[in-house]
């Protein structure tokens, strides 16, 4: 994910519906029902249904049960064994009317289960519903990692992602920085200069600090208050003085009089960091901890610096 979240649905872009059977014929009926609602691609084995799900990640799959191969409800069990197609929404869209298929359809995770022959205008209308739900579902999605303040990526999403690299990168055994940022007397900002221009201060301070980061992967996030971290995979000490300074540099370049602040004329950054490679004996909290010292250490040396731990 980027550092700037977007919470809204962005423009209404054609969702995309895979369907899978192993007969041509029904394929394209049921291409033609859609078309009008959405974006059509289409399977006709378990095997290239799975392939396919994971390269394009669907908004929708309408899966037939009985399929030479991999049957359907085999597909949904992996597509629902894995993190990657989990999500998707899955129709069973079958000639299999009993009872106990349909149950067991339901029990591995499909949505939804449509005996064939299907009547043409409630299929589309299922379908219509089933797109809404999976917009919403991301909206929610997105709006959960998101910082209602500064629309960059919050403390959840932040977690998440840390966690995430930290597997990675233990698998590589290769470095990951975290750098704890907060914004130095800000109580006093506040206290001088109201609460609503600490909220305009906190969003200018969160989009020089997320454009500093630059390109490749990481992550900068609002972590609470007027405190915020970013995650960087493959950096060790230098580097993360090197980006820790860019970010404080950046801070200080938006020139925010700072009338209260005893630091400097100006709002100022204090940064802690930390570099660890991921391994035994150590987790992503520990690297927490080691950066939230050296957030303090650079309070107490003077704020308004940049101090690395490794
Ligand atoms: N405007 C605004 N203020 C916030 C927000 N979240 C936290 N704060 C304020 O940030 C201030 C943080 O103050 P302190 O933790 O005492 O730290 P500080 O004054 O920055 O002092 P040092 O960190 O020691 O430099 C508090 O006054 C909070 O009310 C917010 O969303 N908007």
């Amino acid at each position: 994910m980027s550092d700037i979240v977007d919470p809204s649905c962005g423009p209404a872009t054609r969702q995309t519906v895979l369907i899978v059977d192993d007969l041509p014929v029904n394929l394209a009926f049921v291409a033609g029902v859609l078309e009008a609602e959405c974006e059509v691609i289409a399977a006709s084995d378990g095997t290239s249904a799975l392939r396919l799900a994971a390269e394009a990640l669907p908004d929708l799959i309408l899966l037939d049960v009985r399929m030479p191969g991999i049957g359907g409800f085999e597909v949904c069990r992996r597509l629902k064994a894995s993190a990657l197609t989990a999500p998707i929404p899955v129709i069973f869209l079958t000639s299999l009317s009993d009872p106990d298929d349909e149950a067991e359809g339901l029990e591995i995770g499909a949505i939804d289960y449509i005996v064939k022959p299907f009547n043409a205008p409630v299929l589309r209308a299922r379908v219509r519903n089933h797109l809404r739900l999976a917009r919403q579902h991301e909206l929610l999605e997105r709006m959960a990692q998101c910082d209602g303040l500064t629309g960059i990526a919050n403390w959840r999403a932040f977690d998440a992602f840390l966690e995430r690299q930290w597997r990675h990168q233990e698998r590589l055994r290769r470095p990951l920085a975290v750098l704890m940022m907060d914004v130095d007397h800000f109580k006093a900002y506040n206290d001088a200069l109201g609460h609503l221009n600490g909220d305009r201060c906190l969003r200018q301070i969160a989009r020089a600090v997320a454009d500093a980061r630059l390109r490749g992967p990481g992550l900068v996030a609002r972590f609470g208050g007027e405190e915020f971290a970013c995650v960087l995979p493959d950096i060790d000490a230098g580097a993360a003085l090197h980006v820790g300074e860019r970010m404080r540099e950046a801070v200080e370049a938006l020139r925010i009089p700072h009338p209260a602040s005893s630091t400097a004329p100006r709002v100022t950054l204090s940064i802690g960091g930390a570099t660890a490679i991921p391994g035994p004996g150590l987790d992503a909290g520990a690297l927490l901890e080691m950066a939230d010292e050296a957030l303090y250490a650079a309070k107490r040396a003077g704020r308004d610096r940049v101090v690395i731990r490794t």
